[in-house]
């Protein structure tokens, strides 16, 4: 007979992950470092749970972190079930369960059923109008971080704020005043904000437990990122049986800024009595030498929960540390160093390969502009969205308003698109007005152009005309259609058929060619993309049928019919999934934010700007959490990492940067220039990423001609020695900046020392001539000039 050894899920798991994965225990806590298989454990046991002990699927809950981690554990998950049972498990985001919890009971607790969702920008659109118009002297951002803080915290936080007695601080009672105006806002306009998603799902399911009576198992993803609301969450869908796994890694929480609790590992061990504690201790993921820098960062924090990393891969080249004259000069030598390493490859690595980690999404200009030069098509992931683009957020505006006019935000920001002659001052007025009379803009609007009611906003007959014709109409005319977009086909009737509708009713083609002479083409592009999104949504809704929960018996549960409101809340929740520029199967680069690349894996990694005030940034308090970004940054690569600091911020400014000291104080011997990329190397990179490497003939063969291959291919045992003693020939070689300007870094002795730096188009030469092994036929300054032509 098998035993449960043998079952296929177990099969090339570790003994531990076979532990945390067949545990029969009621809660699990698998808690481990990066690349250890976390993600990989957790989707193995929900397969277990299905399959072995019997759960239907649609009777787990599986909570990720993002949308993307969703989607790629929903793959997984259908790759090892079969028959498409997956699409039946409760698997998404917190935010994205909790909307389809509401939507099919929110009634219950008195949610009206086409409730819509307020986005960031909408959110911060009511704080802004809510402080000027109750003359408060809060600074808007900070009220409504505040805001999203109260209802991040759960109810334990809740309680605590109203049995405070406001009063004593003044600050306090102005920010209660704006939290309490905001909400009434909110529900004049139909609107739940992301925290509402949470918190009202809360109270459902605390008032009504029977909603989740079904829920057999509750799974977490990224536990270590959640913060109270969803702690309560997590133990309410899983009130009837106390099942609960969840993965995390303290070392990488990096949401304390959004109301992350570390502590909530702590209240799960001491709340679940007999929690199953599970540690992974191997390292799949990452080369020797990227883990050892890595702990040499992360083990700066004294205080943190320690724990086993063993490496399972070779050692590979120490991660490379480089110091650029500007951020121009960083850009450069990214482009260039990745496609030396390609090339090296014989193009076992490809661009899809290389990632670039950015502290913030403002980093990217510089190298957004040299990998647009280098013409290499990249995708940007997490804080530049597609769905941020001018001409798709009109679409969706009026999409939005279309599904709920008493959306006064989305409402206001299409009123002069296109332009109608109304001016911002009298949008403000008009939305001040309506929210001094508490009615919506819509209606006032329409009360004022139906002449039931007449605004004291002044408003010209003409204008008057162009909002009645142009703007009430487009969006009554598109509600008649909208009404009808449960029939899921793709065609005139459809979704689509009602965007195609919307974009020839505003005639944006020509809109676009009008307001944006230069760039019309691409936005028609983005457009047509747009659409392209629609047709997916109702297919992958086609295909993966409705996503109502299960059935529960006397529980009666609305059934959303509309496409419309869902389409909408499909894109409000993920605001991750980005967009490529290049919709082709080409392979792209990707540029990310370091905290939308968590749970992510490149075997090339690129870290720029590694400066004090960019990470550490300036304006965060906590250093912890900095230096656990910058190790979940590093941890993501697999053979190569890079990490680079430019000597000034930018090339109009003296503006010296002093590397970061998480970096600044760690010992060289950890890092290095190069790498040489000979023959060895490239094998072990080979062997961590699990492929071929061509030939040397195929490698070389494709090298411009200036190359020729001498026969000894591979770079021996010496080969990193010569490396080293030629680089450290050429120390002090400087063509961009006068020593004099070059600012020394206060390294302590061991540390990093920039004044040792190069000029990266010197020291590229040496390293393509090195990695190579190759004699170059030409040589000295021409050589040089043919290098750089083939470089940039
Ligand atoms: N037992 C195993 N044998 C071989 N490879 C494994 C094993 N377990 C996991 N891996 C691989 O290790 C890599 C990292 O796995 P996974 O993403 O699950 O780690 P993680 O712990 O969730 O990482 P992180 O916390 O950094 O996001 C993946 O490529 C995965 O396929």
């Amino acid at each position: 007979m098998a035993s449960v050894a043998d079952h296929p899920i177990l099969k090339g798991l570790n003994n531990a992950q076979r532990r945390a994965v067949s545990s029969s225990s009621a809660t699990v806590a698998i808690l481990a470092g990066p690349g250890s298989g976390k993600t990989h454990t957790l989707t193995s046991r929900v397969v277990w749970l299905v399959d072995e002990v019997g759960y239907r699927p649609q009777d787990v809950v599986v909570a990720t972190f993002t949308v993307k981690a969703a989607r790629e554990m929903m793959d997984r998950i259908g790759r090892a079930l079969g028959g498409g049972r997956e699409k039946k498990l409760i698997l998404g985001t917190f935010h994205s369960i909790c909307r389809r919890y509401l939507s099919a009971y929110g009634g219950k607790i008195g949610l009206p059923k086409d409730f819509g969702i307020a986005d960031d920008k909408d959110s911060r659109g009511i704080v802004e109008r809510v402080c000027k118009r109750l003359k408060l002297t809060l600074d808007p951002p900070t009220a409504r971080a505040w805001i999203s803080k109260q209802k991040a915290g759960g109810s334990e936080k809740e309680s605590a704020r109203a049995k405070k007695p406001p009063g004593k601080s003044l600050g306090l009672q102005e920010l209660q005043t704006c939290y309490d105006e905001y909400q009434k806002q909110l529900e004049r306009s139909n609107l739940l904000d992301y925290d509402d998603l949470l918190v009202r799902c809360v109270e459902l399911l605390r008032k009504f437990p029977s909603c989740v009576s079904n829920i057999q198992s509750v799974l977490i993803d990224e536990y270590q990122d959640t913060n109270g609301i969803q702690y309560e969450l997590m133990k309410l869908f899983a009130q009837h049986r106390s099942r609960i796994t969840i993965v995390g890694d303290p070392d990488q929480s990096i949401y304390g800024w959004r109301s992350a609790e570390i502590g909530n590992l702590w209240r799960l061990l001491r709340e679940f009595k007999g929690t199953e504690e599970v540690s992974l201790e191997d390292n799949y993921r990452s080369s020797q030498s990227i883990l050892n820098l890595s702990l040499q960062v992360i083990q700066q924090d004294k205080d943190r929960y320690k724990k086993v990393l063993k490496p399972v891969h070779t050692r590979g080249s120490r991660p490379v540390l480089r110091k650029l004259k500007n951020a121009y000069a960083e850009a450069d030598w990214i482009v260039c160093e990745m496609r030396r390493v390609i090339m090296m490859s014989g193009n076992m690595l490809t661009h899809s390969d290389v990632a670039i980690l950015l502290r913030s999404a403002a980093l990217s200009r510089h190298i957004e502009s040299t990998l647009g030069k280098a013409g290499i098509a990249y995708k940007m992931v997490g804080g530049f969205k597609f769905y941020d683009r001018a001409e798709i957020k009109t679409l969706l505006d009026y999409l939005r308003v279309v599904h709920q006019p008493h959306n006064n935000d989305a409402l206001s920001r299409i009123m002069n698109v296109p332009k109608r002659g109304i001016g911002e001052g009298t949008i403000k007025n008009l939305i001040e007005e309506a929210e001094q009379a508490s009615m919506s803009l819509w209606t006032l609007l329409v009360k004022h152009c139906r002449g039931q009611r007449t605004a004291k906003t002044k408003i010209t007959k003409h204008t008057e005309q162009r909002i009645t014709g142009g703007l009430i109409r487009v969006i009554e005319d598109l509600r008649k259609i909208s009404a009808h977009t449960d029939d899921v086909s793709g065609d005139s009737d459809g979704l689509v058929g009602l965007i195609h509708q919307l974009i020839k009713l505003l005639d944006f083609e020509r809109f676009l060619k009008d307001t944006h002479p230069d760039d019309h083409e691409q936005r028609w592009a983005n457009v047509q993309e747009f659409i392209n999104v629609a047709a997916d949504f109702v297919r992958d809704l086609e295909q993966t049928g409705d996503d109502t929960l299960p059935e529960i018996q006397g529980l009666q549960q609305s059934v959303e019919t509309e496409l419309l409101p869902r389409f909408l809340a499909n894109v409000s929740l993920a605001s991750d999934v980005q967009t490529g520029e290049d919709g082709e199967n080409k392979p792209l680069v990707t540029i990310s934010t370091i905290h939308a690349a968590k749970g992510l894996e490149w075997p090339v990694v690129f870290i720029p700007a590694v400066y004090q005030g960019s990470i550490p940034h300036a304006r965060s308090e906590d250093q912890n959490e900095e230096r656990r970004l910058l190790y979940v940054a590093m941890t993501r690569a697999k053979c190569l990492l890079y990490l680079s600091c430019p000597t000034y911020r930018s090339n109009s400014s003296d503006e010296p940067c002093e590397l970061s000291s998480f970096v600044a104080t760690i010992s060289r011997s950890f890092l290095e220039k190069g790498p040489c990329l000979d023959r060895p190397v490239m094998e072990q990179i080979a062997q961590i990423v699990k492929r071929k490497l061509p030939s040397n003939e195929a490698i070389y063969g494709s090298l411009p001609s200036m190359y020729s291959p001498e026969d000894d291919f591979g770079c021996g045992p010496e080969s990193e020695q010569d490396n080293r003693r030629n680089t450290s020939r050429q120390i002090g070689a400087s063509i961009d900046a006068p020593p004099a300007k070059r600012p020394r870094l206060s390294a302590p002795a061991g540390g990093y020392d920039s004044s040792k730096e190069l000029d990266w188009r010197k020291d590229y030469a040496t390293t393509m001539e090195q990695s190579s092994n190759f004699t170059l036929k030409k040589s000295g300054t021409k050589t040089l000039h043919m290098l750089l032509q083939l470089a940039t």
